[in-house]
């Protein structure tokens, strides 16, 4: 093949009609203010570009390509077209077609030796088709998100759908890019949630980003392109999870130290952490307690119209799936979104997220919205989320004996989303994708009592919520080196084995007498628990 390789990091797919007015500094023919935007974008940094001309007879689409052609010539960049076999042959450059479009094997027959190819691929089975033809250079992943430059938009795919491909792919040679509302603030969850888990170990990532109104509309495309591609170039994931980075693994002495350490932050009471619950209304009023009870500081809060500010003051969310409506579910993706943007972590408690279609698709959309540090559920729920159907639900609890193998299950899936599994049970089970601990700790108490699950799950945030301290306490030493999913690690470990340790002298009370005065017990037990009990009766395994 003697076709080249080429840089497709920042691949430009133009939008004439989405131009901005030539600025009063510019002083061509107005006709070619589209050229000099293009230049602008090519010097800013793009390395691809595509001429997309929807609406246009041949001669003009030719010529717009050939004149096209001309800049990016002269800053070495290999210039695609889109649909129009016929002009690509004629100005021998690249093509690219739609799964609507002239058949890609077809196309190739006629494209020379040194001619690229791009296909689009909305599906796995796409995906699969156009491997099996193995005529394709790349294919062009999308849509992504929802956008307004495309008529016609096949169902939009989020981060998720993406990954789904790039398992597809692999470690084939063809390249892949992502397309379909890529913009500076989309990036980081794209670039965070799309790496998909290659079988030989590693990770098949985006090889680059393409865009239309990002640049196109753009008044400054040069700054607009450099922006855009340094993003993608410095991988600038959310801080949850970097995939570059390596971190030391954590064993269990330092969990249960970390622990320890940071419910001493919790007691010391200096800050009172603050956590922005979007919970369900059977448990709030209890999560809002316990939150208290541990020395944190919860705000219940389900408005879409503060969540933006509120991710600005918080130290953590907590979003749980429980009651969910239409608008909760609206506010739990502005909340989601506004802790990215703002580096705040979030958990997600998928609440009978297996018990039917609408939980699963909001549990799918929200985790498309957002980045999320922690997912915490039970064997059904996480079983729902890894799409495995040997631990069944019943409404929102788990019922059956649980997973052959509950450390595959919790790491895999860890792996997958690239964030840290926590699944609750008689035994706990937490994974960062690479090790996965098991907590014995607990007290069959817990399963007579509505929401144990949810409290839970509200016990995680007020320990990631304590590294927000780390600035101006001892937890600098602790935490000093760390990386943010060590943290999340630590805290998903933390807050279950605070919760759990609770529980069993919750159970040990002579006034517990049922389900109703071990709930309240509980509460104060989270409210009187020291450090040193955790240290004492911590029971964490590395499997
Ligand atoms: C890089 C890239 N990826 C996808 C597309 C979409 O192509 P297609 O599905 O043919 O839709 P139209 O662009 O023709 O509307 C693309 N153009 N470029
Ligand atoms: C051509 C195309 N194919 C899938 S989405 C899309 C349009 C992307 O435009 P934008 O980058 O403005 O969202």
């Amino acid at each position: 093949m003697s076709r080249p390789r080429i840089d497709y990091s920042l691949y430009y797919v133009t939008g004439r009609s989405l131009l901005p007015p030539a600025p009063t500094s510019y002083t061509g023919p107005p006709g070619d203010w589209y050229l000099a935007h293009l230049e602008q974008a090519l010097a800013g940094g793009v390395t691809v570009v595509q001429v997309r001309e929807k609406d246009v007879d041949g001669g003009e689409f030719y010529e717009v390509a050939r004149r096209s052609k001309e800049v990016c010539d002269r800053y070495n960049v290999p210039l695609f077209v889109n649909d129009r076999l016929d002009i690509a042959c004629l100005l021998k450059c690249h093509l690219h077609v739609g799964q609507s479009d002239l058949p890609a094997r077809l196309a190739r027959q006629l494209l020379g030796p040194d001619a690229l190819l791009g296909v689009s691929v909305n599906t796995v089975d796409e995906m699969r088709l156009v491997l099996d033809e193995g005529v394709a250079d790349y294919v062009g992943i999308g849509p992504c998100f929802g956008t307004q430059t495309k008529k016609n938009l096949n169902p939009i795919m989020g981060p998720r759908g993406v990954r789904a491909i790039l398992e597809v792919l692999g470690d084939s040679e063809v390249k892949a890019v992502v397309i379909g509302g890529i913009t500076p603030s989309t990036i980081p969850n794209v670039l965070a949630q799309t790496p998909a888990p290659l079988a030989s170990g590693g990770y098949r990532h985006l090889d680059g980003l393409a865009v239309v109104s990002s640049i196109s509309a753009a008044h400054d495309p040069f700054t607009a392109a450099t922006e855009l591609r340094a993003l993608f170039l410095g991988r600038k994931m959310l801080p949850s999870w970097n995939l570059n980075a390596s971190t030391a693994a954590l064993d269990e002495q330092q969990l249960v130290r970390n622990a320890v350490d940071m419910l001493k932050l919790l007691r010391e009471g200096a800050h009172k952490p603050l956590v922005h619950h979007i919970t369900n209304q059977v448990v709030m009023n209890d999560t809002a307690n316990l939150t208290l009870a541990f020395g944190a500081s919860p705000i219940m809060s389900s408005s879409p119209d503060e969540a933006p500010h509120l991710s600005t003051l918080i130290s953590c969310l907590l979003l749980n799936l429980g009651t969910i409506t239409e608008q909760q579910i609206a506010s739990q993706k502005i909340a989601g979104e506004a802790a990215n943007r703002n580096q705040k972590p979030v958990v997600f408690d998928p609440v009978g997220v297996g018990a039917t279609e609408y939980r699963k698709k909001s549990a799918s959309d929200l985790l498309n919205a957002c980045h999320v540090s922690i997912i915490k559920g039970n064997a059904g729920e996480v079983g729902a989320l890894a799409g495995l159907s040997e631990v069944q639900a019943r409404g929102v609890d788990s019922v059956g004996a649980g997973f052959k193998d509950p450390a595959s299950v919790v790491r895999t899936l860890a792996a997958r989303e690239k964030l840290v599994v926590a699944m609750s049970g008689k035994v706990d089970y937490v994974s960062d994708g690479r090790d996965v601990f098991a907590i014995e700790n607990g007290s069959e108490w817990q399963e007579s009592i509505t929401g144990s699950g949810c409290m839970a799950s509200a016990c995680v945030p007020c320990f990631p919520a304590s590294l927000s301290l780390s600035l101006c306490s001892t937890a600098v030493a602790l935490f000093a080196g760390l990386r943010h999913e060590s943290g999340s690690l630590s805290a998903a470990v933390a807050g279950l084995v605070a919760i759990n340790v609770a529980a069993e002298l919750a159970a040990e009370r002579a006034d517990v007498q049922g389900p109703n005065t071990f709930r309240a017990a509980l509460i104060d037990e989270c409210f009187r628990i020291t450090p040193d009990d955790l240290a004492r009766r911590a029971k964490v395994k590395k499997l």
